[in-house]
């Protein structure tokens, strides 16, 4: 799905990871009090799957789907936390035979058990991060961090050396259905009509809510004819799929459709105007079409 997580989920995430955050301090205060005061030998779980065992290792290794599977700094984290956890049973070994643990062994210990504490805060930053650039209506993201996010892509279309295209999408004579149909119909049309263009959409494309009911969508590693044949699938199912509102009624909408790509060494600014020029193009042919910038 090209948006970040829903806001309830979003919300969640951040809390069970403030959890998990206290629970691995509480495992590492424990180690090291063992360490420090010999407090602790014989309970400490210092076994082969210890990591699987410890708070973490429940959170992380769990049954249930993570939705930060997919995300690198979800994925370093297992490293860190299984090297932990080896030098930890080294330590305590040691320890149960009497040996006290050397300099190095310590400050393995210490040092990985900060760097996972440091990964847990700052992917609890980055999801805080989505929820701040989430449109709480359609759960695109916001404008904020938009341009950012673009530039991104730009980079990374360079890089590849396969074009991104941007696409502006703009709901046609939607002040009438507010005037019809009221405000709360309004919402609706743009909560289902953006699920549905997330639906056609790949995983790593984008969607921003740009202003009142335009959106931006943006297709890395597209050049704009292909990006012209995705749009064109959205444009046709938009204008199939009945929007349901409140009290059965059925609803029909049409958006229209301007796309550029986004060009080499300018500002991502002057693409987003390119796919405007084009938007407007679609309006002034008679809406409910895709249109391609093609040079002024
Ligand atoms: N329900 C609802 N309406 C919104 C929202 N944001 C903007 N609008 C309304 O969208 C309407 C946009 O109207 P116009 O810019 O005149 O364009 P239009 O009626 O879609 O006409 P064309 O774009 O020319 O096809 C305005 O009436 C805004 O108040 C929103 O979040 N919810």
């Amino acid at each position: 799905m090209p948006f970040p997580l829903d806001r309830e989920k979003t919300q969640k995430l951040t809390e069970e990871l403030e959890n998990v955050i206290a629970a691995h301090l509480g495992w590492f205060k424990q180690f090291s009090r063992l360490v420090a005061c010999g407090v602790g030998i014989e309970e400490f779980q210092a076994c082969d799957d210890a990591y699987l065992k410890s708070p973490f290792g429940q959170w992380y290794y769990r049954d249930s789907p993570h939705p930060l599977t997919g995300h690198p700094p979800f994925q370093d984290m297992a490293e860190i936390q299984q090297a932990l956890h080896a030098h930890a049973r080294e330590v305590v070994d040691g320890l149960r035979a009497g040996r006290r643990p050397s300099v190095e062994q310590h400050d393995a210990c210490v040092d990985l058990a900060l760097k996972l504490n440091n990964k847990l805060r700052h992917l609890q930053l980055d999801v805080i991060g989505d929820l701040l650039t989430t449109d709480p209506l359609t759960g695109c993201y916001s404008r904020r961090g938009m341009i950012n996010r673009l530039q991104a892509e730009q980079e990374r279309a360079q890089r590849i050396e396969r074009p991104c295209s941007l696409c502006l999408i703009d709901f046609d004579h939607f002040k009438r259905i507010n005037d019809q149909y009221g405000h709360p119909a309004g919402d609706t049309v743009l909560k289902q009509g953006m699920r549905f263009v997330g639906g056609v959409l790949r995983k790593y494309d984008m969607v921003f809510r740009y202003g009142g009911e335009e959106f931006l969508l943006c297709l890395p590693a597209t050049p704009a004819d292909d990006a012209a044949q995705v749009i064109e699938r959205i444009r046709s199912g938009l204008e199939k799929m009945p929007i349901m509102l409140p009290g059965r009624h059925r609803l029909h909408v049409t958006a229209s459709f301007g796309i550029a790509e986004v060009a080499d060494g300018q500002p991502v600014e002057d693409s987003i105007a390119r796919a405007d020029t084009a938007l407007l193009t679609a309006k002034h042919n008679g809406r409910n079409r895709v249109e391609i910038w093609r040079g002024d």
